[in-house]
């Protein structure tokens, strides 16, 4: 994007002119938009600020630039939604927009910039907000901490700063809030709940609401498409009549998001406010209760029918009858995307290296926005626009390589249920005896720091500064370090640590047909990470092995076991845009015999253990309850085909991250690993309990140190962890490891922590 410097060096930017419209019978909008910047410009210009090599003004300077570059890129819609820039987390930006800052950043005497990345960030000691998963999105939010005595207050700054930012460019904003019950539903609260707050809190709303002088306010309530008990359903009726009861107010619009608000639908339509924003991509089953419902007859029905969570091309067609459907029996249509296109890369044009059968069925950030435009203009009588459908949509590239695809179909219409069953447990721990293995065996879950110039290698070679046998010998070169130091520090079970890998995801899918990367389709994942989410277009299959030999060559540095490491069909498909053509079950099914191939590879080189990582199993997890036995029937039944083939005597070994895991424990037993090392510091081991109830009998390895922060644990305070789970674990099943991989930490911290978690393995193991 371009940009105007003045002589004083503060970047200005021009006025967006925006045609001026008559109103039209159907307005076109989204529900929000990326914020990390097409170049990733808010990562860098964030990390530089943490890094203290530039200041404030510099990190507002682009961040300005940014929200204006948004701006523009919205400017041919009718509606364009404000706030939806943050320096870290939106949920993270309401903390501050109601000013419950916890007392422990408070105290700190720092900036209210500082004191919003130490929430995030932790600073001094001082812990961060938890962070988790948004829904089931691969976005982390950050959780606000609540208590009985929250006051909020509020503190309008960023927001009245954005609006009128937009206001002298000539663009005026739907400004887009986290409703209150999703706020509230969302934080955490040790001693009420946070629902109890609804009430002070719908009153800081409203003032706010009297405050701005914007046509429309959005109000996010995506928790309305999880279970909701009828006092919460209560909650959502008084807080909407509530708001829309004020005098002198913006127009209301509530948007829900990621599936179908069920009984929260009619209770959201019968209250005072102006329209409803509805997925309709992933509810379509909606449109007719939508269409019945008579209290819409007199509101805006913003209808998602534009995908804001995948990548394919919207088959128009569909979405004009879906349009069309609505247009008679709504008060007023909007056209729209699903959700925020947070969750999609900008711009699908850069993208000059992929397969253009690929490609032109593709649609990111700013092609979606051009699909809802052409849409709207199509239902717009008064231009009546012709859409041209013959365009393709999204979906499998069908001419593809045929004589694979047709052999992989073949395949998974072949799968037996035994393909899914190994050896009984009992005789694979008598296979697995030869393995030597200590009581409280320590090992790490894979990844070793990804250091910059691991990075910048893999961009040399990209770049064409360096030939593959020179990359191959750097990446053995920092295997051999990794094997000596952690032979050094007397870890039982090595890994390689995972330096030739971009991504836990991308470095499998670039090796996997059916598969597609990008070069720039970043998204953001939480504050400044950003993740590739990789394409699977097609039939899935492995042309060649993909770890193998980077795993021998680490075996053949040590006389300890060295762990294959794979990623799972689950996550495989939970951190990539997948076909939406086919169920997901084949599709994983598919990846999971890619898999299985590795696995048999592996055993045959002689690989003794190997881990299949699926941190992502609990995230797929559907929203509402009733869909759940089915999902951990598909997605437990795909991590077992991939594993079912390895023999009894090669350990099978599973890694899931990202804490709450009570509503998995069926689904962590089902998955039959041998091994399954699983995160717990943080939560100070409540998981074995569960795991115990569940009559959870083979081995856990639940993490005793919190990679997560760059605090380096003592040897006392994971002695502490390890005993903990003694009480729960017989120490025949317990492993000693971190919560997860060390690729986002370095060495500095990676080192103490695991000398220190191997002194407290010693002092724990003395005493049994
Ligand atoms: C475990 N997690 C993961 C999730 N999803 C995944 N797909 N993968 C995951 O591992 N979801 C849940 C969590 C989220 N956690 C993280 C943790 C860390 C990151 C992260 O560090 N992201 C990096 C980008 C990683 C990457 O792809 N690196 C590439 C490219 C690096 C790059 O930007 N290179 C520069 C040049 C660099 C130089 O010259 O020095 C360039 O190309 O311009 C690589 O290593 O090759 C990030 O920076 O944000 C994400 C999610
Ligand atoms: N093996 C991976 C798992 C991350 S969830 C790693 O260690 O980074
Ligand atoms: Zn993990």
């Amino acid at each position: 994007m371009v940009s105007w410097e003045d002589p004083t060096g503060v970047i200005a930017t021009p006025p967006i002119h925006r045609h001026a419209r008559e109103e039209r019978d159907v307005n076109t909008t989204v529900l929000g938009y990326p914020r990390i910047g097409a170049a990733r410009e808010l990562k860098q210009a964030v990390e530089k600020y943490w890094s203290g090599s530039t200041d404030a003004a510099d990190l507002e300077a682009t961040a300005r630039q940014l929200r204006a570059d948004t701006w523009r890129d919205l400017a041919g819609l009718d509606v364009i939604p404000g706030n939806t820039f943050s320096y870290y987390d939106q949920m993270l930006d309401h903390v501050e927009l109601f000013s419950a800052v916890p007392e422990r950043f408070r105290g700190l005497g720092l900036s209210g910039l500082d004191t919003y990345f130490a929430m995030a960030r932790g600073r001094d000691g001082v812990v961060p907000l938890e962070l988790t998963k948004w829904f089931d999105t691969n976005y982390h939010y950050l959780v606000p901490e609540l208590d009985k005595s929250t006051v909020f207050r509020l503190n309008p700054a960023k927001l009245v700063t954005e609006l009128a930012e937009a206001r002298d460019l000539g663009v005026a904003l739907r400004p887009v809030l986290i409703g209150p019950l999703t706020f509230l539903l969302l934080s955490k609260s040790p001693d009420c709940e946070p629902l109890s707050l609804l009430d002070q809190l719908v009153d800081v709303y409203a003032e706010l609401l009297g405050q701005l002088d914007v046509d429309w306010v959005q109000f996010d309530e995506p928790a309305l498409v999880q279970d909701r008990t009828p006092a919460e359903l209560d909650a959502l009726r008084r807080t909407y009549d509530k708001l829309a009861a004020l005098t002198d107010r913006p127009r209301l619009l509530v948007a829900t998001y990621f599936g179908d608000p069920g009984p929260a639908l009619p209770v959201l339509a019968s209250t005072g406010v102006d329209g409803l924003a509805l997925d309709l991509v992933s509810a379509p089953g909606m449109v007719p209760r939508i269409a019945a419902l008579p209290s819409l007859q007199r509101k805006t029905v913003v209808a998602g029918v534009v995908d804001g969570r995948n990548v394919w091309r919207t088959p128009l067609g569909d979405a004009l009858s879906t349009c069309a459907t609505l247009l008679g029996s709504v008060g007023r249509l909007e056209v729209s995307t699903s959700c925020s296109l947070l969750h999609v890369p900008y711009d699908v044009e850069v993208e000059d290296e992929l397969d253009p059968r690929v490609r032109e069925r593709l649609a990111f950030a700013r092609q979606k926005v051009d699909e809802v435009v052409l849409l709207g203009r199509a239902l717009s009588s008064a231009e009546g626009v012709d859409v041209d459908l013959t365009t393709p949509a999204g979906g499998p590239v069908k001419e593809s390589d045929l004589a694979r695809e047709q052999a992989v179909r073949e395949r998974v219409a072949a799968i037996h249920p035994e393909d899914r069953q190994r050896a009984s447990y009992d005789e694979r721990r008598e296979a697995q005896q030869s393995l030597g293995l200590p009581l409280l065996t320590t090992t790490t879950i894979g990844s070793f720091p990804q250091t910059a110039d691991l990075r910048r290698t893999r961009a040399d070679l990209r770049a064409g500064r360096i030939d593959e046998a020179t990359y191959d010998e750097r990446m053995r070169a920092e295997i051999a370090d990794v094997i000596r130091l952690q032979e050094n520090l007397g870890l039982d079970v090595l890994v390689h640590g995972e330096p030739e890998r971009n991504d836990m995801v991308q470095y499998f899918a670039e090796r996997l047909d059916g598969y597609a990367t990008t070069r720039l389709g970043w998204v953001q994942s939480y504050g400044s990470r950003c993740v590739r989410p990789p394409i699977l277009y097609g039939e899935v299959s492995r042309p060649t092995a993909m770890t193998v030999p980077w795993t021998s060559y680490a075996q053949s540095l040590t006389i300890r076991p060295v762990k294959g490491m794979l990623t799972g069909p689950v996550t495989m498909l939970a951190w990539s845009f997948v076909r939406d053509d086919q169920p997901l079950q084949v599709t994983a099914d598919q990846v999971a015999l890619a898999l299985r191939d590795e696995v048999a590879d592996l055993a045959e080189a002689g690989i003794r253990i190997i881990q299949v990582d699926e941190p992502a199993l609990r995230e797929l997890l559907p929203l509402r309850e009733a869909d759940r036995k089915a999902y951990l029937d598909w997605s437990v039944g795909a991590f077992r085909l991939a594993t079912g083939g390895a023999p009894a005597s090669v350990q099978v070994h599973t890694h899931l991250c990202y804490s709450e895991f009570g509503a998995v424990i069926t689904g962590i037993d089902g998955l039959d690993a041998d091994v399954t090392t699983i995160e717990a510091a943080r939560s100070r081991m409540e998981v074995l309990a569960d795991l115990a109830s569940a009559g959870f009998r083979r081995g856990v390895g639940p993490g005793v140190y919190d990679i997560h922060s760059p605090r380096v644990p003592s040897a006392e305070e994971m002695t502490a962890l390890i005993r903990s789970a003694l009480a729960t674990t017989p120490a025949e099943q317990l492993w000693i490891n971190p919560d997860c991989g060390l690729k986002t930490r370095s060495y500095a911290e990676v080192e103490p922590a695991l000398r220190n978690l191997a002194t407290a393995t010693q002092q724990v193991r003395a005493t049994l």
